[in-house]
């Protein structure tokens, strides 16, 4: 005779099912004396039933096993040694009852049942018996119903408890997608353009922002990389702190170290104070590696090495340093031919490359030639105190036809000399293109000293013009001294016949600096 009554009360206290679970098994298992007892759950898609505490599992599809019997049916199921010969072709069913003893059985029997559906299955091998008589146990059915109802409390408790966490999980994810969406927009007044390209471009620098990994930048020259990666820069939690550029193309091979580690007071001749590096200078912030494809080898592996340590060691110094920065770097060139034809060094091109980001060229999406044009002469308008009206509508089609191989800069420019060449109030015709784009190509030599305005007079064509600048007209500095360093070098390089050594040369600079230049100011060589 069972005291099952005795055991309502360990039931009542359990909180989780699992808990309950167990301790039910257990309480039978040692009072009945079972071989072994079993709780199997259906698995969320009811194509497996799991058992509650060794994870073994059973599917059933198959009705190759009595359990997908049971829980087809909703109805008990006692089988002796000879009923599970029938069953034994499924080894896994077979191996978790073991063989029967001549005077053991197996029971099953389905539990809570909800909608026809049945929630679990009881699994009990032991005496035949004992387990045959259980059914009809008035005690131990009463034990039973309140296994059922606490069991059904908690599964509906903790079924709530995991709806909370879901719904919770999902508006902290719909709330950091919004966020996401926000600080994308935020981006809009500063990269232009409403096409498709533009708004996932603006959307993967608001991912890339908030994480810590490093910003790999590609695109075409002009296409708006530095841009890019001043937004990356702005988004970011280290917004406060510096953003640090350097353009690895435009410093000479031998300083660029310099720059970037620093130095210490009688590392070299000239050496006669310490001098911090940009690596120091971008501590908390952003280091900003622009044509890190120029990057010499020498310098690649000691970047590499900040990278992975977090330490450097300046020129001349024999104390390690700390700098905590984030690096983005940007290239033109296809970084992986470089580490094909081993001029870059793979390991650093992975390290660059955790967060890649591509900015698609102007050609890929002339959907942004009309706003960005707008922008631009507003700009010109602003800067200038002018109101240059609108493009006319041949003016637009011809920009909207042209391919722009200088990307975005070159859209700039254009628009900028258009400016110049209208009168105020009036709208820009397709006829103040005509030095620049013809047949939807740029004009050979378009960037050369007749194009290009300086302090908006017109007219000046030749080197001697260089020094004859009307200064009290001009309007914006920085524009003015792009045009009057693009005249000189345009000039010098048809001085040497195109030949850029000797023209470097001749300037006192870097041949890699005059290169950069060229391609920063779009000089072509002639
Ligand atoms: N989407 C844009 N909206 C507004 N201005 C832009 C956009 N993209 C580029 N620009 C402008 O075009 C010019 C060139 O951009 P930027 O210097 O970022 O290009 P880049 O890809 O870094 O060029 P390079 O390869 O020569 O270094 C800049 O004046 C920049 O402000």
């Amino acid at each position: 005779m069972h005291n099952w009554l005795a055991y309502v009360t360990d039931l009542a206290r359990e909180r989780r099912t699992t808990d309950l679970q167990s301790r039910f098994i257990q309480i039978l298992v040692s009072e009945l004396k079972l071989r072994k007892g079993m709780l199997l759950v259906p698995s969320c898609d009811g194509r497996q039933l799991v058992c509650h505490s060794s994870g073994e599992s059973w599917s059933v599809t198959d009705f190759d096993t009595p359990f997908a019997h049971v829980l087809q049916n909703a109805t008990t199921k006692h089988l002796v040694a000879e009923d599970i010969v029938y069953w034994q072709s499924n080894r896994a069913f077979s191996k978790a009852i073991g063989d029967l003893g001549l005077f053991e059985a197996v029971s099953i029997r389905p539990l809570i049942r909800h909608d026809r559906h049945v929630k679990l299955l009881l699994c009990l091998i032991g005496d035949d018996q004992t387990l045959s008589s259980l059914w009809n146990d008035a005690s131990f059915l009463q034990v039973l119903d309140v296994f059922e109802h606490q069991w059904s409390l908690l599964n509906e408790m903790e079924g709530e408890e995991s709806n909370r966490r879901a719904l919770k999980a999902s508006l902290t994810d719909i709330e950091k997608q919004t966020r996401q969406q926000e600080r994308a927009a935020s981006l809009s007044s500063t990269l232009i353009g409403d096409s498709t390209l533009m708004r996932r471009l603006r959307e993967q620098i608001a991912n890339a922002a908030s994480s810590q990994l490093s910003v790999l930048v590609q695109g075409e020259t002009g296409s708006g990389k530095e841009l890019v990666a001043r937004a990356v820069h702005d988004l970011s939690p280290r917004r406060h702190q510096p953003f640090i550029p350097i353009n690895c193309a435009a410093i000479p091979e031998h300083l660029l170290e310099s720059e970037l580690f620093g130095y210490e007071k009688g590392a070299f001749s000239g050496a006669n104070i310490d001098k911090e590096g940009l690596i120091a200078q971008a501590n908390g912030g952003t280091l900003f590696l622009d044509e890190i494809g120029d990057m010499p080898m020498s310098l690649q592996a000691k970047l590499l090495r900040v990278l992975e340590l977090g330490t450097f060691r300046p020129v001349g110094g024999s104390r390690e340093r700390q700098s905590d920065f984030r690096l983005v770097s940007a290239t033109h060139v296809h970084l992986l031919d470089n580490v094909k034809t081993g001029s870059f060094r793979q390991d650093l091109y992975y390290r660059l490359l955790q967060y890649p980001i591509h900015v698609p060229s102007l050609a890929q999406r002339k959907e942004d030639v009309r706003q960005l044009s707008y922008h631009f002469l507003d700009r010109f308008n602003h800067q200038h105190g002018t109101r240059v009206g609108e493009l006319q509508p041949d003016a637009l089609d011809m920009l909207l036809s042209y391919s722009f191989p200088g990307n975005v800069r070159e859209l700039k420019h254009l628009i900028e000399y258009a400016c110049a060449q209208t009168p105020d109030r009036e709208s820009i015709s397709i006829a103040t293109f005509s030095g620049r784009i013809s047949n939807g190509q740029p004009v050979s030599g378009s960037s050369n000293v007749q194009s290009m305005p300086i302090g908006y007079t017109n007219g000046a064509s030749t080197a001697d013009s260089v020094l004859n600048i009307d200064a009290a007209s001009i309007a914006d500095l920085k524009q003015a001294l792009h045009d009057f360093e693009q005249r000189i070098i345009t000039d010098r390089l048809s001085q040497f016949d195109g030949d850029k050594s000797k023209a470097a040369d001749s300037l006192g600079i870097p041949r890699r600096t005059l290169t950069y230049k060229c391609r920063k100011l779009e000089i072509k060589a002639p």
